[in-house]
């Protein structure tokens, strides 16, 4: 069983309660409680893997409180990460979030291989009132190794579970990496040892 855990952050009121439920459940129900926060879990199949997969939806955060994150940087394997397009001071939150997690001190928490993220421009549908351009959001992504992708939690089910089926397929990538690295790197270990002994034992 692979164990994925995701923790959605974002500025305050940019939707990341409406997208986990909209994946969770398919259904938009427009308001949602922000004074606490949950961890959800569901278990699905992804490509004939079975995975445990863990969300975690943050109650609301002020965008002005100071982007710390470090427990979140210890528990989660990867991070999306919502700004609305409507609103040009949630995608400097984002951009401040992305920051933060590519600190190269960041990468020492969990991992030898930093998390992957994924950049979400939420709201698509309030386009006719958007603060942020769609090139801003694919830059900012590029830049710092992140996907990206824009959409509607109101308005779009399939799109929010493709995003989501997105992030989890790159984490399961990214664990797949690690092991690789961690199995060479314990081979490389077994191989010095052996030369060292191996040595000493020819000259006794
Ligand atoms: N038009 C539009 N409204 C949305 C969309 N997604 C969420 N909302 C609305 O935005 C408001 C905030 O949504 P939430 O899901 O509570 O946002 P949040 O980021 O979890 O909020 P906090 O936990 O308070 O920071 C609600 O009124 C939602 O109905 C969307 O795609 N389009």
């Amino acid at each position: 069983m692979n164990e994925v855990k995701i923790a959605v952050l974002g500025g305050e009121g940019t939707g990341k309660s409406a997208l986990t439920v909209r994946f969770l459940t398919k259904r938009f129900i427009g308001e949602y409680a922000s004074n606490f926060e949950s961890i959800y879990n569901k278990h699905l199949c992804l490509e004939g893997k079975q995975i445990n997969l863990e969300i975690y939806d943050p109650c609301s955060q002020s965008q002005k409180k100071k982007v710390s994150l470090t427990s979140e940087l210890h528990w989660a394997d990867g991070f999306v990460i919502v700004y609305d397009i409507s609103d040009r001071s949630s995608f400097a939150f984002a951009k401040a979030l992305i920051y933060r997690i590519r600190e190269p001190q960041s990468s020492h928490c969990k991992r030898a291989l930093e998390p992957a993220v994924l950049l979400v421009g939420n709201k698509q549908d309030l386009c006719h009132v958007r603060e942020v351009g769609w090139e801003e959001g694919q830059r900012l992504a590029l830049d710092n190794r992140c996907q990206f992708c824009e959409l509607s939690a109101a308005e779009q089910c399939v799109e929010v579970e493709m995003m989501f089926l997105r992030i989890i397929k790159d984490i399961l990538i990214h664990c797949k990496l690690k092991e690789k690295r961690r199995s060479s790197g314990s081979k490389s270990v077994a191989k010095l040892i052996n030369n060292v002994f191996g040595k000493r034992r020819k000259s006794v």
